[in-house]
């Protein structure tokens, strides 16, 4: 893959994988796509689009779905949710470093400890984040749990009553990370989520 066609130059294009055996199967409907739409649709003020996919819990199909998203689409990003935990079935980790180049520990150190504010269950997440790299191409993927109310937890982080950050979300240092990977300048609206980046890196607005 080379770079994706953009319909603008600052367009991101982001991949979202439900992965769940009963939302797959329709015994439930899913609920993580479109939570995940909705809290992007609020956090992003640059432009973007996304591919969806919706899985079982099997490696092999969360594994080719990466990788279409990827290498196929052009993903810059991709954000999976389901499967991290310690179950039988669940094994979004396991697919996840397999198409990776990179480990980026830090994603899921961060995940875990925002979501012990919110659960002390937040330890049974294995969730991961690796960039997968080809010739002219690379994303950054990021897994997330299962629970949808988990989704807007982990990318936003915790306010306190005054509404000040108490815990940042994971979402902070997204954008960053896809300037240094050769994506797009991705920006946020701070009221949801202030996108950090060192003032070197800051696009200066014009004047
Ligand atoms: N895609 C989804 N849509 C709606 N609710 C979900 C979804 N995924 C998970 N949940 C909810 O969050 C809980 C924990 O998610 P988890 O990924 O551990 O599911 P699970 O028990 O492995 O089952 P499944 O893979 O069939 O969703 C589920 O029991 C369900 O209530
Ligand atoms: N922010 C947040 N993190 C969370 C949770 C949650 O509700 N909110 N649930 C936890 C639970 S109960 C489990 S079992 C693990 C793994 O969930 P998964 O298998 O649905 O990915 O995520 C944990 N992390």
């Amino acid at each position: 893959m080379t770079e994706p066609t953009r319909s603008h130059p600052d367009e991101i294009v982001i991949g979202l994988v439900s992965i769940s055996d009963r939302a797959s199967s329709g015994v439930y409907e899913d609920k993580g796509l479109p939570a995940l739409e909705a809290w992007l649709g609020q956090a992003l003020a640059s432009p973007w689009r996304v591919e969806k996919r919706l899985i079982a819990d099997e490696p092999e199909q969360i594994s080719a779905a990466l990788i279409e998203l990827v290498d196929t689409f052009g993903c810059d990003l991709v954000l999976t949710t389901g499967g991290t935990g310690p179950a039988r079935r669940d094994v979004t980790p396991e697919a996840t470093l397999a198409v990776g180049t990179k480990e980026m520990p830090g994603f899921g150190e961060q995940m875990r400890q925002i979501s012990l504010n919110f659960v002390p269950t937040a330890i049974l997440s294995r969730q991961v984040a690796v960039i997968r790299e080809t010739a002219g191409h690379a994303g950054l993927i990021i897994n997330l749990p299962g629970q949808p109310k988990s989704i807007q937890e982990t990318l936003e982080g915790l306010r306190d009553e005054t509404g000040a950050v108490k815990v940042p979300g994971i979402f902070a240092a997204v954008p960053y990370c896809i300037d240094l990977i050769g994506g797009p300048y991705v920006t946020t609206h701070e009221q949801v989520v202030a996108a950090f980046r060192p003032k070197s890196a800051r696009r200066v607005p014009p004047a």
